[in-house]
């Protein structure tokens, strides 16, 4: 998937704005956002449900809404929509009758792995049994890339875990593209190789999120009264808690500078440094702590 300069305005105003970005083939990509920052907006973009104002989306080289969305392309979005009149099993004969490649036998197993009764009707179920109900719909497409918009959202914490591995064995097996969006930061973590992270409908961040950590370190350290003394187009974000500084640096910046713990972070911590550094005037607990001090 490539989003070259990509843009989309409603009536209101700019939901996305000179997004540029790729998303290799085989990559489990997390989009990560704050409200409103424009994952779903990119996700319709990318399904084709929306056009582009400004710029162009290609999916698998194609312009998506061009000819529909793209038959190897599925998409479970936010509100997993089914018939809920349709009982599990009608569903699936639905998915059968609706798509040209669908893979029934595989879409019925993730169905009963699920423990899901394939003759309880869609409005009966709870949140997370529709979810995997929809999430083998969207499979038994075998498609080439999966957009998953807050699929983890009402699941408990067994499920999600159980969600992912489907996820991740389909990505072992047919080196699948997935693009998932979720707030939980820490569910993405050791699951996702790539990163988009967009806040205020623009692109913050955005690779293969082994080079993204290879290109930070958190530099932590005692609290100096001068600050940490770094340039500012270095530094992504630095925070205070009590006697100690944590400062996350980017482009090698870290290189010269004694007397700091450095450390690899993480997903999650590069994530909120890049979130927090987005939205600079949303309360934070640890600023709040600062102020407290
Ligand atoms: N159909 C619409 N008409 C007008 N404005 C919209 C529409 N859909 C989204 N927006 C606006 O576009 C911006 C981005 O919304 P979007 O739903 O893409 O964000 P999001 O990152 O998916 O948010 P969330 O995490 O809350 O689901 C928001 O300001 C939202 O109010």
């Amino acid at each position: 998937m490539t989003a070259i300069d990509l843009g989309k305005r409603y009536r209101r105003g700019w939901a996305l704005r000179g997004c540029s970005f790729d998303v290799p083939a085989g990559r489990v990509s997390a989009l990560v956002g704050p409200n409103g920052a424009g994952k779903s907006t990119l996700m319709a973009l990318a399904t084709g449900l929306l056009r582009p104002t400004d710029g162009e989306i290609r999916v698998l080289g194609n312009r998506p809404g061009t000819r529909g969305t793209h038959r190897k392309l599925a998409f479970l979005a936010q509100d997993k929509p089914l018939y809920r009149r349709f009982t599990v099993a009608e569903m699936l004969r639905a998915g059968r009758a609706l798509n040209t490649e669908w893979d029934h036998a595989y879409a019925r197993r993730l169905v009963d792995e699920a423990d899901v009764d394939p003759d309880a009707r869609i409005s009966t179920l709870s949140g997370g049994q529709r979810t995997r109900v929809a999430l083998a719909v969207a499979l038994g497409r075998r498609p080439r890339i999966l957009m998953l918009d807050e699929p983890l959202a009402d699941l408990d914490p067994l499920a999600r875990e159980e969600v992912m591995q489907t996820v991740m064995s389909e990505v072992a097996e047919t080196g699948m593209t997935v693009m998932l969006s979720s707030h939980v930061l820490a569910d993405l973590d050791g699951v996702c190789d790539h990163l988009v992270l967009l806040a205020n409908g623009r692109v913050h961040l955005v690779g293969d999120v082994d080079d993204l950590i290879a290109g930070h370190r958190v530099m932590i350290g005692p609290r100096r009264a001068g600050g940490h003394g770094l340039p500012p187009g270095l530094v992504v974000q630095a925070r205070a808690t009590g006697r100690q500084e944590t400062v996350l640096v980017k482009d090698g910046g870290w290189q010269d500078v004694t007397g700091w713990e450095l450390i690899e972070p993480n997903l999650e911590e590069l994530a909120m440094a890049y979130l927090r550094s987005a939205s600079p005037t949303r309360p934070t607990r640890a600023a709040a702590e600062v102020a407290a001090a």
